[in-house]
């Protein structure tokens, strides 16, 4: 049976651009970009999954507001299905300890680095709802 895997993404705004984090050599597709996050795990809300990530990955406290998308990709290692939620951050400046590089994009250039296939369209929406 194909895995299925819960993902929970935060995009983090902030004057206008857009936290983009690049995963490592040593995670599954790496050198692309996403929006920090990562599994959610039993008996927990994706909301705090998503604060709970962002501080062990980020080292940082964020407030997690509205959903943005929801959407699946098959990879070959399995389903994931990842939702977004607009966030900001509340404490600390974020940190990359497990990415390659972390980098606030503005929202016009989102384009400008190539996204997990998942986060496309997730993507797509934010550059429409935070279109100036
Ligand atoms: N965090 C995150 N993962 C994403 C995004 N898009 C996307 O396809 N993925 C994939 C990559 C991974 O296969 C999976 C999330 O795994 P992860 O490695 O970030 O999660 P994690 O920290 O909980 O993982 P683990 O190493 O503890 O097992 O979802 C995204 O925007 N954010």
């Amino acid at each position: 049976m194909i895995k299925q895997i819960d993902v929970v993404g935060a995009v983090l705004v902030r004057d206008g651009t857009v936290l983009a984090a690049q995963r490592g050599p040593s995670m599954a597709l790496s050198g692309h970009w996403e929006f920090p996050g990562g599994k959610v795990e039993q008996g927990e809300s994706p909301q705090e999954a998503l604060v709970r990530e962002l501080r062990e990955e980020l080292l940082c406290d964020i407030a997690v507001g509205d959903r943005v998308e929801t959407t699946s990709h098959q990879y070959d290692f399995g389903i994931v299905t990842l939702t977004t939620y607009l966030a900001t951050l509340e404490a600390g400046e974020p940190q990359a300890t497990e990415h390659a590089e972390l980098r606030w994009i503005p929202v016009a250039d989102l384009h400008s680095v190539e996204w997990a296939p998942a986060d496309v369209p997730a993507v797509e929406r934010i550059m429409q709802l935070l279109a100036k």
